[in-house]
């Protein structure tokens, strides 16, 4: 295809990744980091497409930052966070999109570790938008022999399996680091699921989305790998140690801790039930133990396994 222009904005591990991957593809990668030399005006100056993958914290004070900087009007937006904003729970694409409303906004997630990614391990992602055309022109700048990108029309469906499959993840690194077993793990990963579509369903995401890639094919990476910080959290929460002493010794972002205590203020909100998401909130808050936090999680009241 033909040379694109891509500013990839934040130099975190996935920022890294996904430039080596635009690179490694031919085309003018260019990265800002808050911390970096370069200046963020002459970074997304002329790119064509401009890709955040900064932490949630971040990025509703870079998008006021890029919002005062001209861009050309076909510019397209792509978000790779996942996560919450704790102020108005949206989510990272409807910030960027609400801040540019002319311009197309593309999610990409999926099932991403990065290390694999740097490894050049083969994976596959989900490039998501309203506007076609713009996620397959992402779809075409980032595939390769090593990386499949399937497009999607759900954003928010895709976003939200990404977003929500981290605090699954702590729960998977609980019940691996406690030793429940197979059988346990099996029915977390699934009722997880259930959890994330009843959220999703409220969003107005698409339920299939959440079978896909971004749903449950990152659902299953990030439960079962040791490479994820969020499982990582769980894993060690097990083990006794405190919140605070595991996010000091952890590199890079667990979003889910972030997205968990969002989740619980939107399904008070919204009445949304997520047994799961409590339970998780709990232990985070260092209210329950991880012991406590699955005796309350079995002996709930017992019901059918779906509403049909
Ligand atoms: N690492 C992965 O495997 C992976 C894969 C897919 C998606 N993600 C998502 O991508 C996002 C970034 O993850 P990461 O692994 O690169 O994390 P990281 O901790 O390695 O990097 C975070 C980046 O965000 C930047 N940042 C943080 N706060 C900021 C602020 N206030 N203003 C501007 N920049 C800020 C940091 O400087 C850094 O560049 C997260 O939402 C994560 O869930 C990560
Ligand atoms: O390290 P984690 O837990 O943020 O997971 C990384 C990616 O989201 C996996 O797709």
């Amino acid at each position: 295809m033909q040379k694109t222009t891509i500013a990839i904005l934040g130099a975190g591990a996935w920022g890294q990744a996904l430039a080596d991957l635009a690179s490694q593809n031919g085309h003018e990668v260019r990265v800002w980091s808050r911390r970096g030399s370069a200046t963020l005006e002459a970074v997304i100056s002329g790119a064509e497409i401009i890709l955040s993958a900064i932490a949630m914290k971040g990025v509703s004070d870079l998008v006021s930052q890029v919002k005062s900087i001209p861009l050309s009007p076909n510019t397209i937006l792509v978000t790779a966070t996942k996560g919450l904003d704790p102020q108005t729970t949206s989510t990272p694409s409807q910030i960027w999109q609400i801040a540019f409303p002319d311009h197309p906004v593309v999610v990409l997630s999926g099932p991403n570790l990065s290390q694999e990614i740097q490894e050049s391990l083969p994976a596959a992602t989900v490039v998501a938008s309203e506007n076609t055309a713009a996620a397959e022109l992402v779809q075409l700048v980032f595939s390769s022999p090593i990386f499949r990108v399937y497009t999607n029309p759900d954003p928010i469906g895709v976003e939200l399996g990404g977003t929500l499959k981290n605090i699954m993840a702590i729960a998977a690194g609980v019940c691996d680091g406690l030793h429940l077993g197979t059988n346990a793990k099996a029915a977390l990963v699934t009722r997880g699921l259930t959890e994330m579509v009843r959220i999703g369903q409220s969003w107005g995401a698409k339920t299939e989305t959440f079978y896909g890639l971004s749903g449950l094919g990152d659902l299953l990476a990030t439960c079962n790998s040791p490479l994820s910080r969020n499982y990582q959290v769980g894993y060690q929460m097990a083990s006794g140690k405190t919140l605070t002493e595991i996010l000091a010794h952890t590199a890079g972002t667990a979003e889910g801790v972030n997205t968990c205590q969002v989740l619980v203020q939107r399904a008070q909100q919204y009445t949304i039930p997520i047994p799961l998401t409590q339970q998780v909130y709990r232990l985070l808050q260092g209210e329950i133990t991880p012991r406590q936090a699955l005796e309350e999680l079995m002996l709930r009241d017992i019901k059918p396994e779906y509403h049909y």
